[in-house]
């Protein structure tokens, strides 16, 4: 049987300079692996073993250390711990209204009734893991130097700036520059990320040219700064459509320290199986916090969104499964549904945890007669991600 753990599970082959890399969270695979005989599900099972325990050798930089002022730039490593957001921009950008509506689960039209916020807010929300948040108020001068910075951006993993694109947005690029040129003197290793926000009231090509011009404005200055190297991630969102959970998601996705092995898995289970586009969800927030290396597209992701909207409602009628279940294999649902008119696409999904569902997109040619290789793949990655999270 072709199997998800083949000969080539261990690729791309290890290179001279790979193993000179020292960074501890590329997942280069630079020792051998044990010797196995064949490609059967036993050696296949003896690598998954060695994959797993190659992760759980990795060091993972402690989320105090990570964030001592002056260290040297470059890409922020993935921190042990939840991931930590911070909201800021200028007033009545959304910052409440995108805490609200993805960790508090507020409904969008809703969000009309906020209060200005005037002290610092956080939310959390518990799912397959906690992810914490707070918001600055518009009024706090974060950037003077006698207000007490280690208390906010301490342990902060990415700080979202939220520029309001229906209004005129060239004071929050301005504010923006300052707290970047701040972070990059400061915090280097915290993500800087900007949400181009409330783009449901745009024309195609108005939000395009907004967000190129922001784009530019932005990377001109950094670079007249001196910060021109500086890692800055630019976003579309509404918290009318999917695209602020899919921006969620690219923010937290870079602060899980096991994101490189999910996505060699999930690729691997890609090409093993023919599918088109693996996510792997966090069932209650929407958030998917792995998926494999193909491109990502806003219309799969709301295609698996609504789909994981269908789950959470029946969990809510038929109740969440017992927690103490959650170890028993044979517990776990699966289902495989046709949603496309023509009969040829499919949407597979899998419980791999009581919050973590595995949510898959196929194409032609992998149709329900795939099911038998898939629910065998999906078994080998589902116990291969048991054993990473236990990292
Ligand atoms: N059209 C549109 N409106 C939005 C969106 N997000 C937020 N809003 C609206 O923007 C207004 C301000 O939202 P808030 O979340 O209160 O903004 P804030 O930045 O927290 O405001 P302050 O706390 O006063 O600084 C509200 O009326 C929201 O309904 C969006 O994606 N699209």
């Amino acid at each position: 049987m072709h199997t998800l753990f083949g000969e080539n599970i261990l690729s791309p082959p290890p290179q001279e300079e790979e193993q000179a890399s020292t960074n501890p969270f590329d997942l280069a695979f630079n020792s051998n692996p044990p010797a196995t005989s064949d490609a059967s599900g036993g050696s296949s099972l003896q690598q998954n073993d060695w994959l797993t325990q190659h992760v759980q050798n990795l060091s993972v930089v402690d989320g105090a250390t990570s964030y001592s002022h002056g260290e040297q730039s470059g890409p922020p490593p993935r921190r042990k711990g939840n991931p930590r957001l911070l909201f800021m921009g200028l007033r009545r950008c959304g910052k409440s209204s995108v805490q609200k509506v993805v960790f508090e689960k507020l409904p969008p039209a809703e969000t009309l009734y906020l209060e200005a916020t005037t002290k610092i807010e956080r939310a959390s929300m518990q799912s397959f893991m906690t992810f914490d948040s707070a918001e600055l108020p518009t009024s706090l001068p974060v950037q003077s130097p006698d207000y007490d910075h280690a208390s906010i951006f301490t342990n902060i993993g990415s700080v979202i700036w939220i520029i309001d694109s229906q209004d005129e947005y060239l004071t929050s690029i301005s504010e923006l520059l300052r707290l970047a040129v701040f972070l990059a003197e400061n915090y280097p290793r915290i993500n800087l990320e900007v949400f181009i926000h409330k783009t449901d009231g745009l024309s195609e090509e108005y939000k395009y040219d907004t967000f190129r011009e922001v784009r530019q404005r932005v990377q001109d200055e950094l670079t007249d700064y001196g910060y021109g190297d500086r890692p800055v991630s630019y976003y579309q969102t509404s918290i009318f459509d999917h695209s602020i959970f899919e921006a969620m998601s690219k923010v937290i996705m870079k602060l899980l320290p096991a994101l490189p092995s999910m996505e060699t898995l999930l690729t691997k289970l890609c090409s093993t199986c023919r599918i088109q586009k693996a996510y792997l969800f966090d069932t209650l927030s929407k958030i998917y916090i792995a998926t494999d290396t193909s491109p990502t597209f806003l219309k799969d992701y709301e295609v698996c969104s609504d789909y994981v909207d269908v789950i959470v409602d029946i969990k809510q009628l038929y109740g969440w499964r017992d927690e103490g279940k959650q170890g028993d294999q044979n517990s776990i649902e699966e289902s495989m549904v046709s949603f496309d008119k023509s009969g040829d696409t499919y949407i597979y999904t899998r419980e791999i945890s009581n919050n973590l569902s595995l949510i898959c997109l196929m194409g032609q040619g992998s149709g329900p007669n795939m099911r038998p290789v898939l629910d065998y793949n999906v078994e080998i990655l589902n116990g291969a991600l048991q054993k990473v999270f236990k990292v």
